[in-house]
């Protein structure tokens, strides 16, 4: 099929791009590509209807905003209208508002004998799908009233829930979301993938995500800049560490785990565990005298140090590869001595919890580590910044700048950040709000990093590791997913 019939696909590129990247060269894409932004917007709006033939829609409600947006929105509309499909056209926006090529789609509309109504008449009869052709790559800020109200109205609809472009709402550079965006069961996305809709919230909200490219895919793509990228399973894959058959395990690297403060065994087991079943040749484990029988127990390929003062610390640190700092560590005076040795160590260290807790406590940088915070984390390191926090790229560009340290941003669609570098990961649930999650993930990045990948490489591969593991546990169909149900599914997934 070819793309003036309407194609689109799902296997998504490994490259992201700003929304605002997109709005700038799309026109110059077009004309490189022999074609314009009108032929465009009919291309858009055939992909949308084969879209929605292929789900054999038959009685279809299309919101419609101000921008080229709805221009989509309209030509979808003209081809439900030939193709005798029941179309309800809802302009949220007054139509005289409409500019250029999308007041010519309204204009190819109306012409095709359509009119558009208004909420109060459309809200109590029933449809297949709903369309959002509202807002795409031109959104700012917060949803107005009115489409907040439309949206509202058909939150519980049983329909299937198509967005032009990107749901409406979701800010497609910064992954902002305004409250009461539209949520899609399917976003059908133009000429290449828009960096908003992959982290944070945004995800949820686009549900399955589709590109069709509109033919201008090449073009665009030599005009355009990112440093952004979205790789996918097969090249992460590729990254996985290769064992020699005569190797052994003092080649395979050795990690060191500092954690585990009184009574709190659990967090650097689970850390510890996880960096053995990544492949890890020695792990080494340094906590709170109290718990080395218990973080031992069961997992006798570990070697539990009991540590009370820094000089014991100091001994191990030195035979280490890398460090991971943080699971369970507390932040009582025991902690604070068990830290300080640990930000003077040269090496590899991976920073999670009370780790980048005392970390924000000082904002020192960190040459050489991995930090890996939450949101909240995330926050916290940030100190009294005033910057909108909910602007995912540039807290997590700000994070890695600050301690010039790289950045994995936990959450769905996690940020990888070093230095100037994104990576945006695939796997849906990397950051899953249970007990021990990110200790396992600060485990396995560690585990790889001891086998020589770089910091961006087991960063990202880390990642997807834990975030494919935790849905494999999922899916598994216990009630909740346990940290430790990663392990068996880690191991599958390493080969
Ligand atoms: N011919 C073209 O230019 C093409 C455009 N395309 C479509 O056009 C879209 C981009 O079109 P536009 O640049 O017109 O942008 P939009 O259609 O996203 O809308 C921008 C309009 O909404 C207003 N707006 C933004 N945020 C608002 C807020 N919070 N509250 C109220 N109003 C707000 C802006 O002032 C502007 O009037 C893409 O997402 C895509 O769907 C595609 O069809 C490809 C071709
Ligand atoms: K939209």
């Amino acid at each position: 099929m070819s793309i003036l019939q309407g194609q689109y696909t799902h296997n998504l590129p490994q490259i992201a791009y700003c929304a605002q990247e997109v709005k700038l060269h799309e026109e110059q894409a077009a004309l490189n590509s022999g074609t314009t932004l009108s032929e465009l917007m009919q291309r858009a709006g055939h992909a949308l209807f084969e879209l929605a033939r292929n789900r054999a829609v038959k009685n279809i409600l299309i919101f419609t905003g101000k921008g080229n947006n709805a221009g989509d929105g309209f030509m979808l509309a003209k081809r439900c209208l030939h193709a005798q499909i029941h179309v309800t056209v809802c302009a949220l926006f007054e139509p005289s508002l409409l500019k250029g090529d999308a007041a010519e789609a309204y204009q190819l509309f109306c012409r095709s004998g359509g009119r558009v109504v208004s909420l109060r008449s459309c809200i109590d009869h029933s449809y297949d799908a709903i369309v959002d052709a509202v807002f795409g790559t031109g959104f700012r800020g917060d949803l107005p009233e009115q489409v907040k109200e439309a949206f509202n109205h058909f939150k519980s609809s049983k329909a299937w829930k198509l967005a032009v472009d990107i749901p409406s709402g979701v800010n497609g550079t910064t992954a902002e979301v305004s409250p009461d965006s539209f949520q899609a069961d399917t976003t059908l996305t133009f000429i290449a993938l828009k960096q908003g809709m992959l982290t944070g919230n945004a995800p949820n909200l686009c549900g399955e995500l589709l590109l069709a490219d509109l033919g201008v895919a090449d073009a665009f793509a030599e005009l355009s800049h990112t440093n952004c990228c979205y790789p996918g399973g097969k090249y992460l894959r590729s990254l996985r560490p290769v064992r020699a058959a005569d190797s052994y395990k003092n080649q395979c690297g050795h990690v060191l785990l500092v954690g585990g403060g009184k009574g709190m065994a659990g967090a650097i087991r689970l850390a510890a565990e996880a960096c053995l079943r990544t492949g890890a040749g020695l792990v080494s484990v340094a906590t709170h005298p109290e718990n080395q029988s218990a973080v031992l127990h069961g997992r006798y390929e570990l070697m539990v140090h009991g540590v009370a003062i820094a000089a014991e610390l100091e001994a191990l640190l030195n035979k280490a590869d890398v460090v991971v700092i943080g699971p369970g560590l507390g932040q009582d005076a025991w902690a604070k001595k068990m830290y300080a040795a640990v930000k003077k160590y040269q090496g590899l260290v991976v920073c999670d919890a009370d780790g980048l807790n005392l970390l924000a406590q000082s904002h020192l940088p960190w040459h050489r580590a991995i930090l890996t915070p939450h949101f909240g984390e995330a926050k916290r390191l940030l100190g009294n910044s005033t910057f909108n926090t909910s602007k995912r790229f540039e807290m997590a560009e700000q994070l890695s700048a600050e301690y010039a340290a790289c950045i994995v941003l936990k959450g769905p669609g996690s940020l990888i950040v070093d230095g100037k570098r994104i990576n945006i990961n695939r796997s849906g649930c990397s950051a899953m709000a249970s007990a021990g999650m990110g200790d396992v993930l600060s485990g396995i990045i560690a585990g790889l990093l001891a086998q020589g990948l770089s910091r961006f490489e087991a960063a990202t591969l880390g990642v997807y590791i834990h975030g494919l593991a935790a849905e494999q546990a999922a899916r598994d169909g216990q009630l909740g997913t346990l940290a430790s149900d990663l392990f068996v599914h880690i191991r599958g997934i390493m080969g």
